[in-house]
């Protein structure tokens, strides 16, 4: 079987002009702009890099783009504070604070001081709740760019047996959620697990999120199974630095019926979701109709 290649880079342009069709209908016929602030705290070279992309691509979908670029060393009680500020800026409906934050910083006790309503990221606590009940909240950006593309390329998802490799707070749970609520048949494996290789064997669906370079082996996957990479790791290979994902690509592609590639994957789906985010956070926050297709 040769698999198909989903193409996340070419399916997040598509979701970043339908935001910008909702942007311009929202100024046209509301007079409102959505906002966006972007937090970034230090000078890690990759966040500083999304950071950038985030901005330009808000300015590119038409929205206002604020970004605050904070010292290393910025003590908690300032980062706090300015969250403060944006949560009660009428012209802000997104915020997100750039991941990973030095370590003297409570990662949860900043997340959890975003206003809900304003949490792009979906990464509240509150929005966490409202998701794992089916209720309708914030849904974070990178499972929510896995789970457009695997319903863009099956239709329904009902009855689907998915294997999700990877417990985190910000892909793991959230995708498994999110499976769960278009009934799937949900497990969630991780590094304990005993005999993944036979539990990754018997899923339609895997989604690798566990952050080792190449993990999965082709034999793991099911023939004819979809393969949803979200791993971003850079090795050295031949002496050349390589963006490698979780999956050993070119033996999981010889069985897979459907494949995303790493980089051009969920990569570029995940800043194309926190646009979409923006947008769905404006219209909730002036009582109006959200955009179809780009929610959960
Ligand atoms: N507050 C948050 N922090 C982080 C998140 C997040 O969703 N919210 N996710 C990641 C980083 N990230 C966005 O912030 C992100 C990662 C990767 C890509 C992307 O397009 N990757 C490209 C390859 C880019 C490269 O060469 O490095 C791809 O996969 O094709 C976009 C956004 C952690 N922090």
């Amino acid at each position: 079987m040769s698999a198909t290649i989903i193409d996340g880079k070419a399916f997040a342009g598509t979701v970043r002009e339908k935001v910008a069709g909702h942007v311009s209908r929202l100024k046209e016929e509301h007079g409102i702009t959505p906002g966006l602030a972007v937090v970034l705290v230090g000078e890690d070279p990759a966040s500083q890099v999304y950071v950038r992309s985030k901005g330009k691509m808000t300015v590119e979908v038409g929205m206002k783009s604020v970004e605050h670029k904070l010292d290393v060393e910025t003590p908690e009680a300032e980062l706090l504070a300015l969250i403060d500020q944006l949560n009660n800026d009428p012209e802000i409906h997104g915020i997100l604070v750039q991941l990973p934050l030095p370590k003297h910083l409570n990662e949860d006790l900043v997340i959890n001081s975003i206003d809900p309503a304003k949490d792009v990221d979906g990464f509240h606590i509150s929005n966490v709740g409202l998701l794992g009940t089916g209720q309708k909240s914030m849904v974070p950006c990178t499972p929510l760019g896995c789970l457009m593309m695997l319903r863009d390329h099956h239709g329904s998802l009902s009855g689907m047996d998915a294997v999700v490799i990877g417990r985190s707070n910000i892909v793991g749970k959230p995708m498994a959620q999110l499976l769960l609520g278009d009934s799937c048949t949900v497990t969630i494996a991780h590094s304990r697990t005993k005999d993944l290789a036979d539990v990754v064997r018997r899923a339609d669906i895997v989604v690798a999120a566990v952050g080792r370079p190449e993990m999965v082996p082709g034999d793991w996957i099911k023939e004819g199974a979809t393969v949803i990479d979200v791993g971003i790791n850079r090795i050295e290979r031949d002496g050349k630095n390589k963006l490698v994902g979780d999956v050993d690509f070119d033996s999981c592609a010889a069985r897979a019926g459907a494949i995303t590639p790493v980089p051009g994957g969920v990569g570029p789906m995940t800043i194309a979701c926190l646009l979409a985010n923006t947008v769905t956070a404006c219209c909730r926050a002036n009582g109006l109709a959200e955009p179809e297709g780009l929610t959960a």
